[in-house]
């Protein structure tokens, strides 16, 4: 199973920040947390403050862990890690998608996620 970790980036006023995979990535244009796969002798942590750099340009500062979910594509089988985080420095360039948006809470079902974030997504909007 591939270990994948996600950051629900959470501004002051509370809107999360969505990202929509490029054409040319799997998933082509679906929308999903930023992050990616765990490598070798990593921390879940660790990965996920180094994905959001690499992809976004910024840092991001963890506050929470939530609860991950394993979802099973046809070619292969992911954990997804969610962590809550706030970004802390730099501004947002996109090195890899296409797109991203910053939402409120009452937005984010609107979108058409990847199918291993939904469960994420009512999770976190779950009081
Ligand atoms: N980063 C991220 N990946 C996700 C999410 N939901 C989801 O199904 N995934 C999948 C897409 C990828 O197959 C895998 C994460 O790998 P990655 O972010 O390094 O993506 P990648 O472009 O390297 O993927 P690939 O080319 O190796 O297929 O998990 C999500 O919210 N965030």
């Amino acid at each position: 199973m591939i270990k994948v970790t996600c950051a629900l980036i959470v501004d002051e006023q509370d809107r999360v920040l969505a990202a929509q995979r490029s054409k040319k990535m799997s998933l082509p244009l679906k929308w999903e947390f930023p992050g990616g796969k765990i490598e070798p002798n990593e921390t879940a942590e660790n990965c996920l403050v180094r994905e959001i750099k690499e992809e976004l340009n910024i840092e991001v500062q963890i506050s929470k862990e939530l609860p991950s979910n394993i979802h099973t594509y046809p070619k292969m089988t992911i954990e997804l890690i969610p962590f809550i985080c706030k970004h802390i420095n730099g501004d947002i360039i996109l090195r890899e998608h296409a797109n991203f948006q910053w939402l409120c809470k009452n937005e984010l079902l609107a979108l058409d996620w990847a199918d291993a974030d939904v469960p994420i997504v009512y999770r976190y909007l779950k009081p």
